[in-house]
């Protein structure tokens, strides 16, 4: 079963995913591509013959094609137009509604599990909120009811779901839900949302006055599969707690989990983070537990946690979840305690296993793990954000005539073309305290990326707009737009 989801990252709009309700790998997405771009039929039908055959798809089944959309108004056409595609090649078709990216993954999963020793839950969005809430009130249990969380919806599809989650949750978790505004056009993602706050590490503005110092809050993105928190101090100062913090947050929790269960031994738990990975994180963290380092893109991270018994990933911008691997869900059914203790984490890792959408990263069930974690450490936001401090750092975008010139290699942190340009970089980084930096092609837009850090701020930047003037220099930029900053 292939799923469409209309997901306001990708710029067509669709994205894909595989029977698991997980994202598909780049073998899937480099057929996906070819055929989108297929000049004739017969090179169509070839190229669709090759998919099938890789992704094992047994056409002897009825195909069915499960889909959803968010709230942008190309939506309703592009709804109609894979109707009558799925009409067309006489396909059953699901319409999921409007709903958000990780809804419609677990549907697809529940779906695809119906009836199976590994069902993931009922296939509805009752179902989905049904599994989330009951191992959140398991998982808090006696614990005190959190203040009122602030979310910000983002003006998408985030608001309807978050407003139907808080129903579920009732007094047991009260959430106070901003930039609800889905049908004002224009209000998408403008001065708010997960990817605002990453990028300008500010307050939305329509936040400001609402959010009180020492109150949580977080954003979501458009499709609600990112989430960003923040709180402000009480001289009413900002402070972001990104994809990286919460990664700290939920796999040292875990670990602690795991430890006291007494399966330490037999689950070992990883992160996987990008190069984007603030460096204090990857410090924090590799001094506790395996970290690695993929390339850009959750479709890398996912895959690499796939690898671990328990595998936490998240990149810095919000998206990400926790995998528990068939063996570890089997063990954690079947492991039996021989403590008290042993048996409270063993059933607080059940839980987790619950709680957590493990198709893909999911806003609302990451930020019911968020809390969850904070009710047991009894961790206001200033705890949380003081396990490491974050070093200052810069991400600055670079126009080049030819951004397919950038080949990288490392996980993207190394420069193998153009050549002799990562040399230059390192000369520049070697003259800042605690510099790091590196530059990559962006998979989504036509610029080149440039990241620094440095262990101050004004050194952070001055890094980035160092090299960022080299990369330009080295690739023949026009003039006129040369990054102007300590030139
Ligand atoms: C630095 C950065 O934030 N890069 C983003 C961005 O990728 P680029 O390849 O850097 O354009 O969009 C991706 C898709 O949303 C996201 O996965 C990734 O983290």
């Amino acid at each position: 079963m292939v799923t469409a989801s209309h997901n306001p990252e990708q710029d067509n709009g669709v994205k894909l995913v595989d029977p698991r309700g997980e994202m598909l790998d780049t073998s899937w997405e480099a057929h996906a591509t070819v055929l989108s771009n297929a000049q004739t039929t017969d090179d169509f039908i070839q190229e669709l013959q090759k998919f099938v055959q890789n992704a094992k798809i047994d056409l002897s089944k009825p195909s069915r094609v499960v889909y959803a959309r968010d709230t942008r108004p190309s939506g309703p056409s592009l709804v109609a137009a894979l109707e009558d595609g799925i009409r067309a090649v006489g396909a059953e078709g699901r319409n999921a509604g409007v709903t958000t990216t990780p809804i419609l993954h677990y549907l697809v999963r529940a779906i695809n599990t119906k009836g199976t020793k590994d069902s993931y839950g009922d296939d509805s969005e009752e179902g989905y909120f049904t599994k989330l809430t009951e191992a959140y009130r398991k998982l808090v249990a006696t614990r005190q009811t959190p203040l009122p969380l602030l979310i910000d919806c983002a003006n998408g599809v985030g608001a309807p779901i978050a407003a139907r989650l808080a129903e579920y949750l009732g007094d047991s978790f009260p959430l106070v839900l901003e930039n609800t505004a889905i049908d004002t056009p224009g209000a998408l993602n403008n001065s708010c949302g997960a990817d605002y706050v990453k990028t300008s590490q500010k307050l939305p503005p329509s936040l400001a006055g609402r959010l009180q110092p020492g109150q949580r809050a977080c954003s979501v993105d458009g499709d609600a599969d990112r989430l960003m928190y923040f709180y402000l101090d009480e001289r009413s100062q900002f402070h972001m707690l990104d994809g990286d913090k919460i990664t700290t947050l939920v796999a040292s929790f875990i670990v602690e989990l795991v430890k006291t269960s007494g399966l330490d031994s037999q689950i070992k738990v990883g992160v996987v983070q990008t190069a984007y990975a603030n460096g204090a994180s990857t410090k924090y963290l590799s001094e506790r537990l395996p970290v690695k380092c993929v390339s850009t893109g959750v479709k890398h991270l996912h895959h690499a946690a796939e690898n671990y018994n328990i595998g936490v990933y998240f990149e810095a911008n919000g998206h990400g979840t926790v995998l528990f691997s068939p063996t570890t869900q089997e063990l954690l059914q079947t492991y039996e305690p021989s403590t008290p203790a042993q048996s409270t984490a063993l059933e607080h890792l059940q839980n987790l296993n619950q709680l957590i959408n493990q198709t893909v990263g999911d806003a609302f069930s990451d930020m019911l793990l968020v809390e969850v974690v904070l009710a047991h450490k009894r961790f206001s936001g200033v705890e949380w954000d003081s396990l490491y401090v974050d070093l200052p750092n810069r991400l600055v975008k670079v126009v080049v005539a030819d951004r397919n010139q950038f080949k990288t290699e490392n996980a993207e942190r190394q420069l193998v073309s153009p050549l002799g340009l990562q040399q230059k970089i390192n000369d520049l980084v070697r003259r800042f305290d605690g510099g790091r930096s590196f530059v990559r092609p962006s998979g989504t837009e036509d610029v080149v990326r440039v990241y620094a850090e440095a262990s101050i701020k004004a050194q952070a930047d001055e890094l980035a707009f160092r090299v960022a003037g080299v990369v330009y220099d080295e690739s023949g930029g026009n003039p006129a737009t040369r990054p102007k900053e300590f030139i």
